[in-house]
């Protein structure tokens, strides 16, 4: 089977490895049995869950400043198959609004800023928009216009429109297939689109990026995401927010970043080589990762988090120890 559809693969002149790419963000279950083995062991091994070992992370944070960095979808919303319609339940928002009350917290994700605000809907929070291209912090309102911190692609709108027309031209002819313009950069969805034309959708992608050497293709869940080859990515973006929050070279934060996507791994790859921080990857089967711990979906997620404000509110109300007179 394999030398067959590798076969198929050279002919339609797409590689084995990103067809088998597009495949791993799509997990078909054979054996459901044989799924849950491999997470179990991969969580034993290698990254286990952020809540059985939730008293070690907390203990790693004291006498440390928390700083939140939180990706969306697949993360705080679950994945569905019309990214319009990707909405975070009311008790997350909650539980995202508690954690802000105690510990900066950024939203990082692949949308566009306004997009993933607005399905958000906390004002309190740093955003991080167009995988981190797109930088705003908290606060602004009618009477202190918006402070936009960081966009180190502006440069490349205009070239994103257009890209965006071409692209939507291109692919109107595969059914299912759906362009999002996430302002400085773009998705093509595939989540809708026949597996059997996943391949010609990827040709046709990549025969438009061709005329934009600019841009660079790159692949999450079940999307194809354009964007300019800049050196910025959501890794940098955390540095940037670590940056502007005063903690550039501190040795008393503690960043813990939750993602579930590969775009995610740029910012865990960050953590692990500062040395500080936890990353937590979101996924239901067993993944070649740089983050440290995993948890299965948004429900853990939301667990997790509500079990952070929780432990910070007893541990900043428990007594001070107590202080014997001197006789
Ligand atoms: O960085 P993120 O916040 O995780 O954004 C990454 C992409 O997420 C969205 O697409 C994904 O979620 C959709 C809704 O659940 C789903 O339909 C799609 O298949 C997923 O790839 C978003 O629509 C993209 O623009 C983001 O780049």
């Amino acid at each position: 089977y394999r030398d067959l559809a590798a076969a198929a693969a050279r002919s339609a002149n797409c590689t084995w490895a990103e067809l088998e790419a597009m495949r791993a963000a799509s997990p078909t279950r054979s054996r459901p049995g044989a799924d849950v083995d491999e997470l179990t062991a991969w969580m034993q091994r290698k990254h286990p869950s952020a809540l059985s070992k939730f008293e070690q992370i907390a203990s790693a944070s004291k006498g440390k400043k928390i700083v939140m960095f939180l990706d969306y979808d697949g993360t705080l919303s679950p994945i569905v198959a019309n990214p319009d319609a990707a909405y975070m339940s009311d008790a997350m928002r909650e539980a995202v609004r508690d954690v802000a009350k105690h510990f900066p917290t950024a939203i990082v994700s692949g949308r566009c800023r306004d997009k993933v605000h607005n399905f958000v809907g906390l004002s309190e929070l740093y955003y991080a928009g167009s995988h981190g291209m797109d930088i705003k912090g908290p606060g602004s309102n009618n009477l202190q216009p918006e402070s936009v911190l960081c966009q180190p692609a502006s440069e490349f709108l205009p070239m994103i429109d257009e890209v965006y027309k071409v692209l939507v031209e291109k692919t109107k002819s595969t059914p299912g297939a759906k362009v999002e313009n996430n302002k400085f950069c773009l998705s093509v969805h595939f989540r809708c689109v026949d597996e059997k034309r996943w391949n010609f959708l990827a040709e046709q992608v990549k025969a438009v990026i061709k005329d934009f050497p600019m841009l660079k293709l790159t692949q999450g869940r079940k999307v194809f995401e354009l964007r300019p080859s800049i050196m910025w990515d959501k890794g940098k973006a955390l540095e940037f927010l670590l940056e502007s929050l005063g903690f550039a070279s501190c040795s008393d934060v503690l960043p813990v970043y939750i993602g579930d996507d590969r775009t995610d791994e740029d910012a865990f790859k960050v953590l692990r080589k500062r040395g500080q921080g936890v990353g937590i990857l979101v996924s239901k089967c067993a993944k070649e990762t740089s983050a440290s711990y995993s948890l299965q979906d948004p429900a853990e997620v939301m667990e997790f988090l509500l079990r952070l404000v929780e432990w910070k509110r007893r541990s900043s109300t428990a007594a001070p120890p107590m202080v014997r007179p001197r006789v």
